[in-house]
């Protein structure tokens, strides 16, 4: 993990596997902190005026993630709540990029939890290969989670609240 050597910057970056919370809990967090919220996801729906299923069925997996970087890269917003999608850690330039404008803060939920709570994750717009479970999407991407988190919380046992207040009492919030 990366050590938190950019306190002032007071926003935060939650990353993570699809369906850890990253959007439930940044939502939360900005309503309690104050701080803009911003759903990467959603910039990048909006931008592009297409569902993030149907930006990936046009553009595959490999050039989703090349939008998705570049959106991000984007991004000027420092002091912001920051919920990204779940493939953000396969570009190092957006995530060198999300570091500058926040805390990374990383929600691990074991693949057991994840299952339960997306049960469509290829409908959902994951980018998963058909036949692959979401037990081997989290062993392929963890230690790129792991790379980039400077905070891990460990959500599998948390409600959205806890996690939040795990996050404002390890940053100091
Ligand atoms: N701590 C939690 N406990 C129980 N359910 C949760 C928790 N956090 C989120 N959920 C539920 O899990 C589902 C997925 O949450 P959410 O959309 O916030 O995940 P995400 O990390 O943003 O996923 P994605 O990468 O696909 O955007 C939602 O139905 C949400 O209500
Ligand atoms: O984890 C993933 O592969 C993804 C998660 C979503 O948040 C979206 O960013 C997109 O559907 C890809
Ligand atoms: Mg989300």
């Amino acid at each position: 993990m990366v050590p938190n050597d950019n306190p002032s910057a007071r926003g935060v970056v939650l990353i993570g596997m699809p369906g850890s919370g990253k959007s439930t809990v940044g939502k939360l967090l900005s309503e309690q902190t104050g701080f803009p919220f911003l759903d990467t996801d959603e910039l990048i729906e909006s931008g592009e005026s297409q569902r993030l299923i149907e930006i990936i069925s046009a553009h595959s997996a490999e050039g989703f993630r090349k939008i998705e970087s570049a959106y991000v890269q984007s991004i000027q917003s420092a002091g912001s709540i920051i919920s990204t999608g779940g493939s953000v850690c396969y570009s190092n330039e957006a995530m060198q990029h999300l570091r500058s404008l926040g805390t990374i803060v990383w929600l691990d939920v074991s693949p057991e939890v994840l299952e339960q709570r997306i049960s469509d994750a290829f409908d959902r717009g994951v980018l998963i290969e058909p036949g692959t479970s979401l037990a081997e999407l989290y062993k392929s991407r963890y230690a790129l989670y792991e790379k980039y988190a400077q905070i891990k919380i460990d959500g599998s046992k948390l409600t959205p609240q806890e996690v939040v207040s795990q996050i404002c009492q390890q940053l100091a919030f």
